[in-house]
């Protein structure tokens, strides 16, 4: 409505290469009265017919893969491979997951001395679903599937930063004969289109993914209209390196020292480190600190940084300038804070079309205090601490030091000790001997700052639902 439009970037090249619509409430408004229209219908129908759409999404999402991963490549500055291996087959996942559960979603009913409790999950109605630039599709669709699979109809932005996807996904709804007004995309910023969308009374739930100041915000103007909230938020994740996970020769026993090794980079560096859910604070056992210190430098110093689009390309670009600058000043931070960089610490000069790309080399860093800002606060990017510890329990109290609580991993052949760690680690996910084993039917989402309510699986189908209990006497 407003005839605007904001430039979008390609961070390898750090130059506008597209427009989007720079939407606001009047969009947001319209938006809502075609949800409002078509909801009588979408929520009708039946189960059946609403996961055949959704498969049918899925299945012309696959058929176009490989302009999918291109298209979340150049929006993103993500490497080719990662859009096309992890990227869009989740997004496509996302949508035949949920198309199953809903079929397989039942409710419950309970009986005592001739009285029958039975539990209605009826759709809430209009959903508000505010997803970040990180991983774009793939949690665009980790919200809109569940929502639309539960008979909702859904008012969704995708970040500014990286819409082209979203954008891509509009086209394949039509396509796959999604009713019109059942899914409606608003391109724009989150001050303007966001706030619109958390702020709308029509718009009964808000999904949302992103920083936690962001979340705080959304939930400041939700709360108060007692909408239903889903709130990931940010995470400055614990990697736990027990010293027990090196081999152990004389048991003949290998441990899994070399997959912790492989796993921890990737846990470190996987998207650049934009990952909610990365490990960036790793305490290492002291006594094998140093042999960890060596082989991780080593390994991560063989990272290919380079253009997103060629296939080598382990690290790519960083998806804003602004968010480029704000990782670097946290290297610099670190500095001050008396870190010492082990390897990396800048911005990256690339040749060729990727010459102002928005570029940093993976970052290791040691000898910060545990409780430093730079151990405290999220920083989102190829930057990780390195921190010893000597005891289980002086590593549970570093690892819980922070305001957040998304995740944690940890690595050890130790299986009581996996356990006691796991119970008392205050995060929403563990992984153990692990990083990133996603099974779409786990509850997921975080403690503390990290978060409010679990997504995923029934737990994602509940928060879509309103549950009505109904309550029936059996006469005599
Ligand atoms: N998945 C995660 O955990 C993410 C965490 N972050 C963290 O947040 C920091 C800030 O990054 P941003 O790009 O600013 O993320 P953000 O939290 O501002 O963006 C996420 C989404 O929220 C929207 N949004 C922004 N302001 C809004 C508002 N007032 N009301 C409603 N919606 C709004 C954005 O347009 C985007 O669609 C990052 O440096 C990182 O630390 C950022 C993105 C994802
Ligand atoms: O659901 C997943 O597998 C991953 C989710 C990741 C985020 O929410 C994030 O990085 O923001």
């Amino acid at each position: 409505m407003s005839g605007e439009y904001l430039d979008n970037f390609d961070p390898a090249e750090g130059e506008v290469y597209d427009i989007i619509p720079d939407s606001d409430e009047i969009d947001v408004a319209l938006a809502a009265d075609a949800a409002e229209n078509a909801f009588p219908a979408w929520s009708a129908a039946s189960i059946e017919e609403r996961s055949k759409i959704l498969m049918k999404v899925a299945s012309l999402i696959q058929r176009d893969l490989g302009e999918f991963a291109r298209a979340e490549c150049v929006d993103n500055g993500k490497p080719l491979a990662l859009a096309r291996n992890i990227d869009i087959p989740r997004a496509i996942k996302n949508f035949e997951f949920f198309a199953s559960a809903i079929v397989n979603f039942s409710s419950e009913s309970h009986s005592t001395g001739g009285v029958v409790n039975y539990t209605l999950r009826n759709p809430i109605g209009i959903v508000g679903a505010i997803s970040p630039w990180n991983l774009p599709l793939y949690l665009f669709t980790w919200k809109i599937a569940p929502a639309l699979a539960a008979g909702n109809c859904v008012v969704a932005k995708p970040s500014e930063i990286t819409p082209m996807t979203a954008c891509m996904l509009s086209e394949i709804c039509i396509e796959a004969g999604l009713p019109r007004g059942v899914l409606n995309i608003v391109h724009g910023l989150g001050p303007k289109v966001g706030k619109a969308i958390s702020s709308h009374p029509k718009i009964k739930a808000i999904t949302f993914t992103g920083g936690t100041k962001t979340g705080a915000e959304i939930a400041s103007i939700a709360a108060p209209m007692f909408k239903k909230m889903s709130l990931e938020l940010g995470g400055k994740n614990p990697n736990i390196i027990f010293a027990d996970c090196v081999p152990n020769e004389r048991f003949g026993h290998k441990g899994n020292y070399e997959e912790m090794l492989e796993t921890t980079v990737r846990s470190s560096f996987q998207n650049q480190g934009e990952i909610c859910l990365c490990g960036s604070r790793i305490f290492v056992e002291k006594k094998m600190y140093d042999k960890f210190k060596t082989d991780f430098v080593e390994r991560v110093k063989t990272l290919k940084v380079g253009d997103p689009l060629e296939s080598a390309t382990n690290q790519g670009a960083i998806v804003s300038k602004q968010h480029m600058e704000k990782i670097l000043y946290y290297i610099e931070l670190a500095k001050e804070e008396g870190g010492k960089i082990l390897c990396g610490g800048n911005r990256v000069t690339l040749e060729g079309r990727c010459k102002n790309g928005w570029v940093i080399e993976p970052t290791v860093i040691e000898a910060l205090p545990y409780n430093c800002r730079t151990n405290m606060e999220e920083i989102f990017g190829p930057v990780v601490t390195l921190t010893p510890f000597e005891t289980e329990e002086e590593v549970l109290m570093m690892a819980n030091s922070t305001e957040y609580g998304l995740a944690s991993i940890i690595w050890t052949e130790n299986i009581t000790r996996a356990h006691r760690v796991a119970s008392k680690i205050q995060t929403g996910i563990v992984w153990i001997n692990c990083w990133m084993e996603r099974d779409l039917r786990t509850p997921f989402g975080g403690m503390k700052n990290s978060g409010v309510g679990r997504e995923g699986g029934l737990e994602a189908l509940r928060f879509f639902t309103e549950p009505k209990n109904v309550c029936l006497k059996i006469k005599e």
